[in-house]
């Protein structure tokens, strides 16, 4: 191996630092893509729009800053969120081109059109501070023990919940769209099971209900119960043949036929290989339930 294969390896192993110390700005340009609604904004009108249009319709500013938003599109587009094409208005040569920006399979999933397979709440999820701030607590963690959560917050992650409604939400619909996504792909796969035994279902740490209502939708003869803490169940809305307990799994749980439990199942129907690396961070983050 010669200088110049040291070098070139070096050198290597410098971007691959370089790629992770800056990972964090892939998440931040989606969570701002999704703040700023560009998804919807470029489905509204049906075709591919420059960037003039998309900042004329970005909502609660006057004066949306252009260069900024280009900068953002081009990480995206970069990483395959949303496509880019350069198009040259009438025929003439010398006629200055205009970027089209157009929407991806992925940036279908930032839509906030209320189609259940959304993953916009999730993202506004996992990105808000109060769950990016455990994640300093990672080398803590190995240091001295501990859940992550709690070193941020003072507090176990339900607790903080029970006492900040406006977490509780964001949390809750966070929950509800994965749920959404994966109780789709588990009533796909059982379409052949027969249910016909079941009559009545819990859902064990239920969040507001929505994954246990999609399975008593599609088999109305099951009597459901959503089953979570009361704090949570407080805000869960009605759903037909479904009704809400609120209490402690660890006291009991409410008697039925049987029991769905279900957590981060989502990420091993969606990718596996990111499943296995990123659940056990997630039960040193939050705690185990
Ligand atoms: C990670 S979320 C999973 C929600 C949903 N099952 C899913 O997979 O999308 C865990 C749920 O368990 C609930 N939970 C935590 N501790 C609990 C307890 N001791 N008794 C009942 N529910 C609990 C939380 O409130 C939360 O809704």
């Amino acid at each position: 191996m010669d200088t110049n294969d040291e070098g070139s390896k070096l050198h290597h192993g410098q971007a691959k630092i370089w790629k992770h110390l800056f990972g964090f700005v892939d998440s931040m340009a989606l969570k701002s893509a999704l703040e700023l609604q560009i998804a919807d904004i470029i489905h509204f009108h049906g075709r591919p729009l420059s960037l003039s249009e998309i900042s004329s319709n970005i909502t609660n500013s006057s004066s949306p800053n252009i260069p900024y938003l280009a900068r953002i599109m081009r990480l995206l587009v970069r990483n395959k969120i949303f496509t880019s094409s350069e198009v040259r208005p009438g025929h003439g040569g010398d006629t200055p081109s205009t970027i089209l920006y157009d929407l991806t399979p992925a940036s279908n999933w930032l839509l906030n059109n209320n189609d259940p397979l959304s993953l916009a709440p999730f993202i506004l999820m996992e990105n808000h501070p109060w769950l990016l701030s455990p994640w300093h607590q990672l080398s803590a963690c190995v240091r001295e023990g501990g859940i992550a959560f709690q070193k941020s917050h003072g507090k176990e992650i339900w607790d903080f919940a029970s006492q900040n409604p406006e977490f509780n939400k964001i949390f809750n619909d966070g929950m509800e769209c994965t749920g959404m996504i994966t109780v789709q792909a588990v009533l796909s796969g059982l379409k052949s099971a027969n249910w016909d035994g079941v009559e009545s279902l819990v859902d064990v740490g239920g969040g507001i209900g929505a994954t246990i209502a999609e399975i008593v939708k599609a088999y109305p003869h099951i009597k459901g119960i959503n089953f979570d803490l009361p704090h949570v169940v407080a805000t869960a809305p009605k759903y037909d043949g479904v009704s809400h307990v609120g209490g402690d799994m660890f006291d009991a749980i409410p008697s039925a036929q049987a029991i769905f439990m279900k957590v981060l199942i989502f990420a091993k129907i969606t990718a596996k290989s990111c499943c296995f690396l990123i659940s056990p961070l997630y039960f040193l983050l939050w705690g185990d339930t």
